[in-house]
């Protein structure tokens, strides 16, 4: 089943987070996001070229991460929205993270058509 096709399940703490292997293999699924943080979380930089496009973007992104329950931490600059993804509770990654890069790659490949 494609990550766009799952959704995030509630976040609970006590559950160990992915080990980096697992990590790379759901990277391959998320294309331009990398590790960050010693494997502990995933980022991606998506470049806009301008500052109202940029905000527009952050917009979709938070109404995902709302959809889902499950949060990024965001920056918004002139030209870039720069997402950082990891599950708070359980201090590292979680399939939940993959599952919003996931679909945060599909909005922006929508909004670029
Ligand atoms: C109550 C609520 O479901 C939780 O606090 C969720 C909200 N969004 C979240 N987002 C992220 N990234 N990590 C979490 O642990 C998390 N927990």
């Amino acid at each position: 089943m494609s990550l766009t096709d799952k959704v995030c399940t509630a976040c609970q703490g006590g559950v160990e987070p992915m080990d980096e292997a697992a990590a790379q293999r759901y990277l391959a699924e998320v294309p331009g996001w990398e590790l960050t943080h010693a494997g502990t979380r995933i980022e991606r930089h998506f470049k806009t070229g301008d500052f109202a496009t940029a905000l527009g973007f952050t917009q979709t992104v938070g109404e995902l991460a709302e959809q889902e329950d499950h949060h990024p931490q965001i920056t918004l600059g002139w030209g870039f929205v720069q997402v950082e993804l990891y599950t708070h509770k359980i201090g590292g990654l979680h399939e939940n993270d993959f599952i919003l890069a996931a679909k945060i790659n599909q909005a922006w490949d929508q909004a670029r058509r």
